[in-house]
């Protein structure tokens, strides 16, 4: 059913992994069709959704640093994905979840390759691809324009506490030493802006590709699921908008390559709609009438969807007589902040809300059993009931290194869910109780937290995370790990199984000490790598 394509290379997703890829393949003279199911987001991909004092402006919402809180507040379903699509806050629209994000752009420590990637993916393996990601992708910790740091009370408060008190190191923390610890290190946090606006693969290797005349792309297609000859691609089924929505095969030509970039939720509900995957998951989506395939036909891969992994958020609310707390607005913004941002890309909204962040990694009993990483960052406002002013919030993320992971499955619809209980393994309350234990020892009088009582025990902090409520339990969308290196996929990041089909996005990417966005790029990057290393299917 699927003669005569034209594309060397179909990839599914326009998030980071999605954009790096399609970019880099077509970069290396393939013929790339890059497909994405939502639509406009930056300006420059059409986007013109927008308050009123950006109007005249080569802006939209999406282009605003310090609009991030409030595009996922402001209900509007332009931009992140519906119920239908998928059971997670998640973004759907060109760009992916970068389109949304608080764009942090941290890179990985060492550690993170050494010890949680296979062979070939070591730290020393993935110097190109660290260096190709921090040379085309911009970033900042400063991204005002007049060079002026803004709201600078929270991180001031924060340093006093953590580098005066705890012993922490303030450094530039995408600086050297060359193994980017992230062990007991305090500084600004930084964010892949570019003169004073959100910048992200949308506004570097997708521009770059889009110069390309072997590379094409599509938004408002939705991919239902890659058209197989037994173990080979031979293109996907997609349903194009502008076709009225009719479903037409997109055909690869012989010894082509199909890359699901699609998320670590998406790619492997697209893997089971394309009966590939544990055959339980595959038989219920039979059973609904959602897979025709039968079942000698399916590709049998356990590890589908299995370890997904977000990182557990605990949010402290501190309050001091020397913060000033800032809340962004989205249409009635302090006109000064206004002004300075229009004029001279300067001021507030030139970020995200976050002022400071820090890590520190928790030792591990037992053999192989690495440390548990834990980071904290510091937004510049109150949040739920302790919003008054001279509250910020402290988000605490566990990191890498967890011992608890879920599962994605599929709903009765066969749309994607991910598994919720993150703290599964008591080893990791107990991880993260231990880092807020250590760090509250030396909270200075002067900083009061206000959902936690400052002399909590260790068992009582514990406890405190890993009991439900509004600032304890929370996911933070940074689904990653569920479609692993050497079990889902090989270590060329091909599904198990299948001969030319690729995955490459944040579910080949094993929990990350930091944010995943950098780390996704760079992992996209040593796929491209790896992926032009095998040659062409034949
Ligand atoms: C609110 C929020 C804030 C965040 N903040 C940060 C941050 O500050 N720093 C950081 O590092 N990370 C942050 N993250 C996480 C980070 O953005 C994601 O981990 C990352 O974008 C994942 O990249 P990806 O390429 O795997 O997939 P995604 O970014 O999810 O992109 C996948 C794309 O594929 C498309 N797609 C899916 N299925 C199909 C289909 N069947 N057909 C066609 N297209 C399809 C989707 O529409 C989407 O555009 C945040 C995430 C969220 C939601």
């Amino acid at each position: 059913s699927c003669d005569g394509g034209e594309w060397d290379v179909i990839v599914v997703g326009s998030g980071p992994g999605g954009i790096v890829t399609a970019d880099r393949m077509s970069e290396a003279g393939k013929k790339v069709l890059l497909l994405e199911q939502g639509g406009p987001s930056y300006f420059v991909t059409g986007g013109h959704a927008r308050p009123g004092w950006l109007n005249g402006t080569e802006l939209s919402r999406v282009d605003v640093p310090g609009l991030y809180k409030s595009i996922f507040t402001i209900t509007d379903g332009d931009l992140m994905c519906k119920p239908d699509v998928v059971n997670a806050y998640q973004a759907c629209t060109i760009g992916g979840a970068t389109a949304v994000n608080a764009g942090l752009f941290f890179q990985p420590p060492a550690s993170d390759w050494d010890q949680y990637f296979p062979v070939g993916w070591k730290n020393e393996d993935m110097q190109s691809a660290i260096e190709k990601v921090r040379s085309k992708q911009p970033s900042t910790d400063n991204p005002s324009q007049d060079g002026k740091r803004y709201l600078q009370s929270g991180f001031e408060a924060a340093k006093q506490w953590l580098v005066k008190g705890a012993g922490y190191a303030e450094v530039g923390l995408n600086d050297g030493p060359s193994d980017h610890s992230k062990s007991k290190v305090f500084g600004h946090p930084i964010w892949n802006y570019e003169g004073g606006q959100r910048s992200g693969p949308v506004k570097t290797y997708l521009q770059s590709a889009l110069k390309r005349s072997n590379f094409a792309f599509q938004s408002g297609t939705k991919v239902h699921r890659v058209l197989r000859d037994g173990d080979v691609a031979i293109g996907v089924a997609a349903q194009c908008k502008s076709a009225a929505n009719a479903t037409t095969n997109i055909c690869l030509k012989k010894g082509g390559q199909v890359i699901l970039s699609a998320g670590a939720l998406l790619s492997p509900q697209l893997l089971m709609w394309s009966g590939i995957g544990d055959p339980a998951a595959l038989t219920n989506l039979s059973t609904s009438g959602l897979l025709t395939q039968s079942p000698q036909d399916w590709i049998n891969n356990t590890a589908v969807g299995d370890k997904v992994f977000d990182n557990p958020n605990t949010f402290i609310e501190l309050q001091s007589a020397s913060v000033s707390s800032y809340e962004y607005n989205y249409s009635n913004p302090v006109a000064a902040d206004r002004d300075l941002y229009v004029k001279s890309r300067s001021g507030p909204y030139t970020f995200g809300s976050q002022t400071s962040a820090f890590w520190d990694f928790i030792p591990q009993a037992g053999n192989g059993t690495h440390a548990i990483g834990c980071q904290g960052t510091i937004d510049s406002a109150g949040f739920g009931n302790y919003t008054a002013n001279g509250t910020m919030t402290l988000n605490v993320y566990g990191t890498s290194g967890l011992h608890s992971t879920g599962r994605v499955s599929l709903d009765a619809k066969g749309i994607a869910l991910p598994a919720a209980n993150f703290y599964a393994d008591p080893r990791d309350a107990a991880a993260i109780a231990t880092f807020i234990h250590g760090i509250f020892a030396k909270l200075p009088a002067g900083l009061t937290p206000l959902n936690v009582a400052r002399n909590a025990t260790l068992a009582q902090l514990t406890t405190w995370v890993s009991t439900f409520s509004p600032y304890t339990m929370g996911n933070v969308q940074h689904w990653s790990s569920s479609c692993r290196l050497e079990a889902c996929v090989d270590a060329d990041a091909k599904v198990v199984g299948m001969s030319n089909l690729f995955v490459v996005d944040a579910s080949i990417v094993p929990p990350l000490t930091v944010n995943p966005v950098m780390g996704i790029m760079i992992a996209a990057e040593r796929a491209v790598e790896r992926i032009l290393a095998l040659g062409g299917y034949e």
